[in-house]
């Protein structure tokens, strides 16, 4: 294997996913490197949950390859925390008994609950238990971190310390990141490439990194979607 095929988090070829007779995913090929955070776009209903549901090994494909080297982490829009169990049982969740609670404990901690272990999940408000699903899917240390619409149900406020947060958390464990979002600053902010998905691919490419660029990027990325956006210029 060649370094760079060594760097892949996940490589996805000639994926194929069909609910009956309907194609959802056609032949849909997709590379992400570790420490590389990519964005998906695509309007209501063209497959992106679909997509991330296959890459995280939920459901069955219908065709291609997926070839991801470890199991991926997922955080869904809402927390999915357990709430009988206290904030570190939730976030070790799946590791093994023995330092189980010092592993969750350095986990709650880089979300900046490092003083909630043995809370409750009633207690936290929409942005900290998402912040207890941010844990719990990295203390997997996982190779990809698969992200689904995560802040869309936060405030805006919020949604933008969130931003900052799981920024940082990536540049440090260096995941390959996959982010399903509807939010076009979002995913200018956050992502290295940032995907459209239309019939059933990846119908265009952006990287919005350059200087300059996220204003044109915005209004490419708007046009793709099929969005006319002229309440600047009304
Ligand atoms: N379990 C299922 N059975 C049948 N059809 C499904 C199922 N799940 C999704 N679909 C259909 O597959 C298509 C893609 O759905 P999917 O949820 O992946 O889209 P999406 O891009 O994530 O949409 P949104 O942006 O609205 O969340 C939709 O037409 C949807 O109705």
């Amino acid at each position: 294997m060649s370094a760079l095929q060594d760097a892949a988090a996940v490589r996805v070829s000639g994926l194929r996913r069909a609910y009956g007779t309907r194609v959802v995913i056609d032949r849909l090929d997709l590379t992400i490197r570790r420490g590389e955070f990519v964005a998906l776009l695509g309007e209501s209903g063209c497959g992106k949950t679909t997509l991330l549901r296959a890459l995280a090994g939920l459901d069955p494909i219908d065709g291609g390859r997926i070839e991801a080297p470890k199991r991926p982490a997922v955080v869904f829009q809402e927390p999915r925390l357990l709430p009988w169990d206290s904030l570190w049982r939730n976030v070790a969740l799946g590791l093994p008994a023995e330092g189980a609670r010092e592993k969750a404990a350095a986990a709650l901690a880089e979300v900046g609950l490092g003083g909630r272990l043995d809370d409750w999940p009633r207690n936290l408000s929409g942005g900290q238990a998402q912040r207890v699903a941010l844990a719990r899917a990295l203390v997997q240390q996982p190779e990809l971190l698969l992200l689904d619409e995560p802040f869309a149900a936060l405030d805006a406020l919020t949604r933008i310390r969130m931003h900052v947060l799981v920024k940082d958390l990536v540049a440090r464990h260096r995941p390959g990141v996959l982010l399903v979002t509807h939010d076009v600053a979002e995913a200018i902010a956050l992502a290295d490439r940032i995907l459209v998905m239309r019939g059933g691919a990846i119908a265009a490419e952006h990287r919005p990194s350059a200087p300059g660029l996220p204003a044109a990027t915005r209004a490419t990325l708007l046009a793709e979607l099929g969005v006319v956006d002229d309440l600047k210029s009304a």
